[in-house]
């Protein structure tokens, strides 16, 4: 094929790129007129007998254009879960007047292209008002900044699917009078990241900060002897790598972060597991309330007295209200040896019933209870279509 007939298709292609753009900001707004309908009627966000009516006839339609179903499902669930998130944004905000800031100053690991720095990005671009980024070096003073007021939130890593829990993040919310706002997950796609053309035979040095050093232990191991130094954060290790301009140095970092700091992706999917995604969560100064139309989780931080069993009567409690736990972490009290702080989240609202009940006889049982938010949930379950419907003519 001739360059010029390559450039030709190229063309449009980007053509049929710019209209895909404008359909799918046009449905966009369409979801969103339906999220004031569902304001307005109280209605919940979440309709999945829509979804999957959806989804089923846009299969068979798309096996008539000879498009694969998996690939019409893939395409579609991440079009709906946008749109059901920007629904919640929504409500969200409506039920919490006056909360939508014309500037939120927001704090968070690193500087430019870390994780957290693009969790921020993907956060607060559903919602209203310009976003001020406020990079530090490390999680105490994320929440300092809060805190003290020169942020109004902060966004925090807490969990990954491959490393687990981010102690420092849990044991920062033991101390803080901090309320969580919001929750959020973000694919961790690591990659290697140098300055120069070279090859990973060449590197030497490797700069990383220590969770990623974690996540990508298998790699790692498999290097043989590279020095590796640890960072404050994804963005200083891809600074320094970029400010030193050799050929044997290298950062760990995501591609998006490294394009930031001219950098070149010499190998990806570093981490251990091929699916490796962080959780974040929001917090903030204030507590917000969680309209009952969209999915609610609340984090709890308690200490149970010290007698056997006194952990299961806790669960116990929780079961009773039938109220799933989606995570239960325990970190150690300081100054108390041996004593643990348990951290929960449940699927539930703190202004709904369940919650309420379990609240009122958790605190009969432990030592120390404290609601450390309720917020809207941003896992949101892809809508599976049975097999026979998607495959029906
Ligand atoms: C847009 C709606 O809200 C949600 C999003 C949907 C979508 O993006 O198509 C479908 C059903 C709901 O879960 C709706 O209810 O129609």
């Amino acid at each position: 094929m001739s360059d010029q007939a390559l450039q030709v298709l190229r063309e449009k292609i980007s053509a049929v790129d710019e209209q895909l753009l404008a359909l799918i900001s046009e449905r966009r707004t369409l979801t969103n007129d339906v999220a004031e309908t569902k304001i307005a009627h109280h209605i919940p966000v979440r309709d999945q007998k829509r979804e999957e009516q959806l989804l089923i006839s846009l299969i068979k339609k798309g096996k008539a254009l000879g498009l694969d179903p998996h690939y019409v499902t893939q395409l579609f669930h991440v079009i709906i879960e946008d749109s059901v998130l920007n629904q919640q944004a929504m409500l969200a905000e409506r039920a919490n007047p006056g909360s939508a800031l014309p500037l939120n100053r927001v704090a968070f690991l690193g500087d430019k292209g870390s994780y957290s720095y693009l969790a921020t990005q993907k956060y607060f671009s559903r919602r209203p008002g310009e976003l001020l980024e406020l990079g530090c070096q490390s999680f105490s003073e994320v929440v300092h900044k809060v805190e003290n007021g020169e942020a109004d939130y902060a966004v925090l890593p807490i969990e990954n699917t491959t490393s687990g829990s981010i102690n420092e993040v849990y044991d920062q919310l033991q101390h803080t009078e901090l309320s969580i706002i919001g929750e959020l997950t973000h694919p961790i796609r690591h990659t290697l990241l140098t300055a120069t053309t070279t090859s990973l035979e060449k590197i030497k040095t490797l700069y990383a900060h220590p969770q990623v050093f974690t996540q990508c232990s298998h790699f790692l191991a498999e290097l043989g002897n590279v020095e590796v130094k640890t960072m404050d954060s994804t963005s200083s290790a891809m600074l320094m790598v970029s400010e030193l301009q050799r050929d044997d140095v290298a950062a760990i970092g995501s591609e998006a972060g490294g394009n930031l700091y001219g950098l070149i992706a010499i190998k990806s999917n570093l981490a251990n597991q091929k699916e490796n995604h962080s959780r974040f969560i929001v917090v903030a100064r204030q507590a917000v309330s969680v309209p009952l139309q969209i999915p609610a989780k609340t984090t709890l931080v308690m200490s149970t007295v010290q007698k056997p069993g006194s952990l299961v009567e806790a669960l116990t409690v929780l079961k009773n209200n039938n109220i799933n736990m989606t995570k239960l972490e325990s970190r150690p009290m300081p100054g108390n040896p041996w004593e643990e702080m348990f951290y929960l989240d449940v699927e539930g609202n703190v202004a709904d019933g369940p919650v309420q009940n379990a609240l009122a006889a958790l605190k009969d049982i432990t030592r120390y209870i404290k609601v450390l938010g309720c917020y809207p949930s941003e896992e949101i379950s892809p809508t599976k279509v049975a097999a026979a419907s998607a495959l029906a003519e």
